[in-house]
């Protein structure tokens, strides 16, 4: 039997899956580390933790391998998005990776847009300026460390880097130079005209490659601190949206995912770069060659939850916090929350904006809260879902995935909320299955990933919604639409006491 592995660099922790030639998850490991948070908008990872946490993941996968290790023949990445990590001459670190969820570059938005247009910026990549992509963050500490800055040869993002430690290769794919800011998103190719606007030297920009291109096989030295074999071949991944949609067979047109991991997204595929949703949703390439997706994100969806969890039950498990959420009824007794900790990106794109719970009564207990925070996340990400339905979008059938998709109540609670039939697979690990597929199309198990996808994933249980449900959720939306304009100003005022 032989063998791949798909690592998965999530936000808050790497997850590594041992994938046979029939799709099957033989092994799979999570190894987390912390997020810094040093002030508000502020969020960092040190990269060092990324590469010891695989290292320590690997091993631990590997550690009862029964056969050959050989048989074990390739390996591919999928990462959080946008993350910042700038190197040195020498490839080494030169400040701690700025997240897809740090806020602090308002600024270096606005810039973009005078520099630039906004008409411009949109057509050449699709997308608008926001805090979380990676442009604003260079130009952030261009202007804010020059003696960083000028140190700087090359950009990563974080799974190129966790690549170039395996194998001392540094690449990029499309599906994340997409969400660069700096990418041509049509023509595949960097953008010389943002660079030379911006005053950005466009040699920093690192080579470009698809998500299934081989870039060579895992060093001597990972192979002996894994225990994995120096013949293992090394694929470039993608994006953890882009191997979201591999991993749950978004491959054609009509399909839908809805990911609910720290930030949650509704994705939908593209076959063309051309449609015109004039940034109200994410457009970017996808892990296939030459196709697309479009995408709405919720910036704090499981972070909400992971939040209310550390706060109020640290010492619970989610299934613990969780196991009450059926015997409330919709709508939370009155409760209603937004789930803008860290601020939003879809449909608000506000940095400054936070989170509310409306409507606690004296008679609310503590699992009122946990429904309202699942309901809150919901209905965030249905506005991306409403995007996509008055854009014409046909969408009644959605596979869901990541940490969110491990609750049965969350699935039919999404299932009411958005109208649709909800789908779980029997691996709800999207971007690690994605990058491992991504592995086995690249040494050649298959012809196409639509073959391997076919071969790989299995429905697991579907999730129907509830019509007395649905009636009383599109109520509560219209209710819940309203929070977002009522606070924005109070958050503004609030904005000079955080910390
Ligand atoms: N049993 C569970 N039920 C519901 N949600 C969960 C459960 N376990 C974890 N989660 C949620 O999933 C999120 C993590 O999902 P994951 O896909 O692993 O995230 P990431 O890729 O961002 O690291 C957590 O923030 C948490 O809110
Ligand atoms: O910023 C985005 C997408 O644009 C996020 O979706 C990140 O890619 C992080 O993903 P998770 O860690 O939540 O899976």
């Amino acid at each position: 039997m032989k063998y791949v592995i798909g690592v998965d660099l999530g936000t808050s922790a790497v997850k590594i899956l041992l994938v046979d030639t029939s799709g099957e998850v033989i092994q799979s490991v999570s190894k987390p580390y912390p997020l810094i948070q040093e002030k508000t908008g502020y969020s960092e990872q040190n990269p060092e933790r990324w590469v010891e946490q695989t290292i320590v993941g690997l091993k631990e996968l590997l550690k009862d391998f029964p056969t050959d290790i050989a048989n074990i023949e390739g390996m591919s990445f999928s990462g959080q998005m946008h993350g910042l990590v700038l190197l040195d001459e020498q490839n080494e670190v030169l400040r701690p990776a700025i997240l897809w969820n740090d806020t602090r570059t308002t600024a270096q938005c606005q810039q973009i847009y005078n520099v630039i247009g906004e008409d411009k910026l949109l057509q050449i990549t699709k997308n608008p300026a926001l805090e979380g992509f990676t442009l604003p963050k260079i130009l952030w500490v261009k202007e804010h460390e020059p003696q960083v800055f000028e140190r700087v040869k090359t950009f990563v993002l974080p799974k190129d880097y966790l690549r170039y430690r395996l194998t001392g290769q540094l690449h990029i794919d499309y599906s994340d130079a997409a969400g660069t800011l700096l990418l041509d998103v049509g023509r595949k190719e960097w953008s010389t005209t943002i660079c030379a606007l911006l005053d950005i030297n466009p040699s920093i920009c690192p080579p470009l490659l698809d998500s299934h291109d081989e870039v060579g096989t895992i060093s001597l030295d990972i192979a002996q601190a894994t225990g994995l074999s120096a013949t293992t071949r090394v694929f470039a991944g993608g994006a953890d949206n882009a191997c979201g949609a591999i991993g749950s067979g978004i491959l054609e047109d009509g399909k839908t995912l809805c990911s609910i991991g720290t930030s949650g997204v509704v994705l939908s595929y593209e076959a063309t770069p051309d449609k015109n949703f004039n940034g109200k949703v994410h457009y970017f390439n996808h892990g296939v060659s030459d196709a697309f997706y479009t995408m709405g994100v919720t910036l704090s969806a499981g972070h909400s939850l992971t939040w209310f969890k550390e706060v109020f039950a640290s010492e619970e498990s989610f299934q613990q916090l969780l196991s009450e959420v059926n015997t409330v009824p919709v709508g939370s007794n009155g409760l209603l929350f937004t789930p803008y900790l860290v601020g939003e990106r879809t449909p608000h794109a506000d940095a400054i904006i936070r989170a509310s719970f409306i409507g606690i009564d004296s008679s609310h207990q503590r699992k009122d809260f946990v429904r309202s925070v699942l309901e809150g996340i919901t209905f965030s990400l249905h506005e991306s879902i409403e995007i996509f339905r008055k854009n014409g979008k046909l969408i009644d059938t959605i596979v869901s995935i990541g940490g969110g998709a491990q609750n049965d109540d969350w699935l039919q609670m999404q299932a009411d909320i958005f109208d649709a039939k909800i789908v779980r697979l029997t691996s709800e690990q999207g971007p690690g299955m994605g990058a491992a597929m991504l592995a086995a199309y690249g040494c050649g198990w298959f012809n196409s990933l639509k073959d391997c996808a076919a071969n790989f994933l299995n429905e697991d249980k579907q999730f129907n919604p509830i019509p007395v449900n649905v009636e009383k959720y599109k109520k509560l939306f219209l209710i819940y639409q309203q929070v977002y304009g009522q606070t924005k100003v109070l958050n503004k005022a609030l904005l000079e006491f955080r910390k």
